[in-house]
């Protein structure tokens, strides 16, 4: 068979591992074995607590640090040679901005380090920059800033644009802005991968969502599958009979069945149907129906109580199971 440019995944890592060495003290596994394939024209949010391995991961993408193991590609080739190629620009957290330049003299100023740079105008527009392309940088807000950077990583028009926490210390006004922005942007049908500790920015922005933990990954799907995984009620009652048990863990939108002598607890993504059955047909009393929360399914999916990572998606279930006790 013929692979062709659009077979071609985005963004490739196979059983990839990245050791730091340090000069004193143990070495530390930063990412551990992953396997992530991100197809061209997808959004998605690399999720996770500090030190989940998520910036280590990005910085292996863009050719910034080389893996210890495993196989990496950027649109079928190096990450380097993607970068050098213009197919792959990022916005980082931070990276120097000259002050005193204005804004359109540092776009033009950098575009004219790109053999073939978007206009800049464009690039102003798509930033929601014109207003503010005489401002010198040193007025500019901190979102303003992030908006200028962003406006820099577009001059190469790349095919994937990463974004390692581009809202970091941003306030909920210029949150919203900045991803109205990369809203606009997305329907060009650009790859876009980023990284947040927040999930409602991944919930609003993002197609698919990848959970990382301790360098591994524990928990990969679209923005709806994770929601729904990890979010939905607890339905508890006194059911005395266990004989129901398995008819229950098959009702659809049951996610999940535990007893304890007489008790279940159920999850559920339909509690109201899950409570119907459980008081019309089955006779069950003191039902109690309560919400499990994203945030605390999040923390349950990437840090059980001793700290250690989930190896695997069943562990996260498992996981979110035991926190909810
Ligand atoms: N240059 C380095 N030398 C040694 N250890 C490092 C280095 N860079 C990262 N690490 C360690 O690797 C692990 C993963 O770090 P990384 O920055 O990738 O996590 P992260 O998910 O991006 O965290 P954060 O959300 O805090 O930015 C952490 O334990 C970190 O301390």
């Amino acid at each position: 068979m013929v692979t062709t440019e659009q077979d071609t995944a985005a963004v490739e890592l196979r059983d990839v591992t990245k050791q730091f060495r340090p000069r004193s003290g143990q070495p530390v596994t930063a990412v551990d074995g992953l396997d992530l394939r991100i197809g061209r024209g997808e959004i998605v949010a690399v999720l996770g607590p500090n030190g989940a391995g998520k910036t280590t991961t990005l910085d292996m993408v863009l050719g910034l640090t080389d893996p210890t193991g495993g196989h990496l590609r950027v649109h079928g080739t190096g990450p380097r040679s993607a970068v050098a190629a213009g197919r792959v620009s990022a916005v980082l957290q931070t990276g120097g901005l000259l002050r005193d330049l204005s804004v359109r003299e540092t776009v033009r100023l950098v575009a004219s380090t790109f053999p073939q740079p978007a206009p800049v105008d464009d690039v102003l527009r798509q930033a929601g920059l014109q207003a503010l392309a005489s401002r010198r940088v040193s007025k500019c807000s901190g979102g303003e800033q992030q908006r200028l950077r962003f406006a820099l990583a577009l001059l190469p028009d790349p095919d994937l644009l990463v974004l390692d926490e581009p809202t970091a210390g941003m306030d909920v006004t210029a949150r919203r802005e900045f991803w109205d922005t990369m809203r606009k942007d997305a329907r060009n049908g650009r790859t876009v991968v980023f990284a947040t500790h927040y999930l409602d920015e991944a919930d609003a922005f993002a197609e698919r969502i990848v959970m990382m933990a301790h360098g591994h990954i524990v928990a990969d799907g679209t923005t709806s599958e994770i929601r729904n995984r990890v979010s939905g009620r607890r339905v508890a009652a006194d059911l005395p009979d266990s004989g129901a048990d398995d008819a229950l863990r098959r009702l659809p939108h049951v996610q999940h069945l535990r007893r304890e002598r007489d008790r279940v607890t159920i999850h559920t993504t339909d509690s109201d149907a899950v409570a119907r059955v459980l008081l019309s047909d089955l006779g069950a009393r003191d039902v109690e129906i309560t919400s499990r929360s994203l945030d605390d399914a999040f923390a349950a999916l990437t840090e059980d109580r001793h700290g250690r990572a989930p190896a695997d998606t069943d562990k996260a279930d498992q996981l979110i199971e035991e926190t909810a006790r």
